[in-house]
């Protein structure tokens, strides 16, 4: 059993909240994406808290400097979950870990480009990381990348904090990602590139949660 997240990676305010309207029934976690967070801020966050009450919301900051400072009003503001980039100093995801705990909410240390990834989960583990993201990002997508060798690292350290998967995830995947440890699957392009974005995020959902 696995928590599902949908990806919400448009440019366009009033998109993004009609394509959540659609998918949020269907999932458990509603993501900002990080091109999405820069472009449209925190007054997007502050509109899908209002709207989905029963979803949680993850903040894909990706923050890289200021841990504390930077993701403090992104909490405040109703972020369960906001992340922090794996190869950012100690001090940046201890920061971010702190004030997630101050809230009582979640932080997620993402280990996009990071080189040695078991290294850097012990240690975000040993500050007290609550989710370690193991992540293939658009860009390693476009060059064949995956996230399934890296999960099945990830996977194997047993720390016993929470595991989720990004990159490419889709319908056909979500089985091989939940039995492989995640706990939370992403999935972005598989629902909002979908024909039915409401009925691709219901089948993976039903697959995670088997
Ligand atoms: O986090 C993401 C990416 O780095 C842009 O911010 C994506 O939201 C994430 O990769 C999930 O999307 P898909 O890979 O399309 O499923």
């Amino acid at each position: 059993m696995a928590l599902t997240q949908m990806a919400l990676d448009s440019l366009d305010f009033d998109a993004t909240v009609a394509l959540a309207e659609k998918v949020a029934p269907h999932v458990d976690i509603l993501e900002i994406g990080t091109p999405c967070i820069k472009h449209n801020g925190i007054k997007l966050l502050e509109t899908l808290r209002a709207k989905f009450p029963n979803n949680q919301i993850l903040v894909d900051l990706k923050t890289m400097d200021a841990g504390f400072y930077e993701a403090e009003p992104f909490y405040k503001a109703g972020a369960d979950i906001c992340t922090v980039l794996g190869t950012a100093d100690l001090g940046t995801i201890k920061g971010v870990i702190d004030v997630a705990n101050k809230y009582g909410k979640a932080a997620q240390v993402d280990l996009i480009n990071v080189a040695d990834k078991a290294t850097r989960t012990q240690e975000a583990v040993k500050l007290g990381a609550h989710i370690i993201g193991v992540h293939t990002g658009l860009d390693q997508q476009a060059a064949g990348g995956t996230p399934f060798t890296d999960l099945a690292l990830i996977a194997s350290l047993n720390t016993g904090v929470k595991i989720s998967v990004a990159g490419g995830v889709k319908a056909g995947t979500t089985a091989q990602v939940r039995d492989a440890g995640a706990s939370i699957i992403v999935a972005g392009a598989a629902i909002y590139g979908a024909a039915d974005p409401a009925a691709a995020a219901a089948e993976i959902t039903a697959i995670a949660h088997a």
